[in-house]
């Protein structure tokens, strides 16, 4: 496949883009004072700040959230219905982690001073957006997850770490019995279905949470059923662009080529060109120089077997506020079903479009 893909239609029939959106919070300046010194960075998202390296000790009530913002949560979030509950972000010192937190702070949600992160980190209390938060690594994670639940009996956990860590964190999710969000792509996705179909607990997997990109996975989806074999003898060739430190293939890319098999298309996974290189993503995708460290960019090129009919298909994203916002309507929506003990268990994004559970 060539660079000719991503260029070969300057007027795509699908294209969905918030760069826009995204060129505005790349302006975005944060200042900071870290021991009496001030700090400005330029980000996408307001970097978290390193506070000190102190032992491993068991949450306790003092460090809850604060009360302050509890009772205010339950105002800012639903009143008629009373939801307010705390979450914890795993993953909180990355790009996804911080997002998230932001986004859970401005819609009022607590946020638990308690983080599952790196080996490397463990110990470490970071700052993400105001919230002091204590870095776990690998050891010890089931009994720290039953203290925080058992003093948060409503508390929702948001993962965003890494591929490898998807598998294990879902099995303690569900040993202990927290609802989780699984934002976090790669790892076994059939062995996490299987984690969850044997245990009682809640959960929502997405490996999209961009409602519009959802909204377009459906629609493709709702296609294929519709019209199964459509496309048969045509050929996908499919490109996706990411920052270079995404460690998997897209999620998202390889949900959209299941409803392309559908439509009669023959195209293997590994078929798929992944972009990591930033000069390549400069010249060849076209991503804003200011968005090279944070971009999800796909195109799916289809072509009749005579190759007198192509279609091409975008979804362009700068940044990662589109993610973080449909997570926390993703929480709150878990949060609903757990609340009111829902006899379906395990949902996706496509379920949160459905029933409207948008803010
Ligand atoms: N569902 C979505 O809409 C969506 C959107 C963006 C990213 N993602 C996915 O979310 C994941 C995180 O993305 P990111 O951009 O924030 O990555 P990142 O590299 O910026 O952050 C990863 C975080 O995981 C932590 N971590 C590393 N090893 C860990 C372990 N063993 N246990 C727990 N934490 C560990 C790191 O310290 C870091 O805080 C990726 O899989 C990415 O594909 C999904
Ligand atoms: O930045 C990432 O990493 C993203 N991962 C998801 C995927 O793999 O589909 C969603 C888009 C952003």
């Amino acid at each position: 496949m060539s660079s000719s893909i991503l260029q070969s239609s300057p007027k795509p029939l699908f294209f969905i883009s918030n760069q826009k959106q995204k060129t505005f919070s790349s302006s975005l300046h944060v200042s900071q004072s870290i021991n009496g010194q001030q700090f400005h960075k330029p980000c996408f998202s307001k970097p978290f700040t390193l506070v000190n390296k102190k032992p491993i000790t068991a949450i306790t009530a003092t460090q809850r959230i604060d009360k302050t913002l509890a009772s205010s949560s339950s105002s800012a979030m639903s009143s008629e219905e009373n939801l307010s509950f705390p979450i914890m972000v795993n993953g909180c010192t990355g790009k996804m982690g911080k997002a998230v937190i932001e986004a859970g702070v401005s819609a009022g949600l607590q946020v638990l001073p308690a983080s599952f992160g790196s080996e490397s980190k463990a110990g470490e209390i970071v700052e993400v957006a105001g919230k002091e938060i204590r870095i776990y690594g690998p050891t010890g994670r089931e009994s720290i997850l039953t203290s925080l639940l058992k003093e948060n009996p409503n508390m929702i956990v948001i993962d965003f770490t890494v591929p490898d860590a998807v598998n294990a964190n879902a099995e303690l999710y569900s040993k202990v019995g927290v609802p989780f969000v699984m934002g976090t792509t790669g790892g076994d996705l059939e062995m996490l279905y299987d984690t969850m179909e044997n245990s009682k607990g809640y959960a929502l997997i997405s490996p999209q949470m961009g409602k519009q990109v959802v909204a377009f996975i459906a629609a493709m989806d709702i296609m294929a059923e519709q019209f199964p074999g459509a496309f048969s003898g045509y050929t996908l060739e499919v490109t996706e662009s990411h920052q270079a430190s995404k460690l998997d293939t897209s999620g998202t890319a390889k949900n959209v080529i299941k409803c392309f098999q559908k439509l009669g298309l023959s195209y293997d996974l590994d078929q798929i060109q992944q972009i990591r290189d930033p000069e390549q993503q400069l010249e060849m995708v076209g991503v804003p120089e200011e968005h090279l460290l944070l971009h999800a960019f796909h195109v799916y090129h289809l072509t009749s077997p005579d190759k007198t009919v192509s279609f091409e298909f975008q979804h362009n994203v700068c940044g990662n506020s589109t993610y973080a916002e449909g997570t926390i309507d993703a929480a709150i929506f878990l949060a609903k079903k757990v609340q009111s003990q829902a006899e379906k268990r395990i949902y996706d994004m496509g379920d949160v479009l459905r029933e409207g559970n948008m803010r």
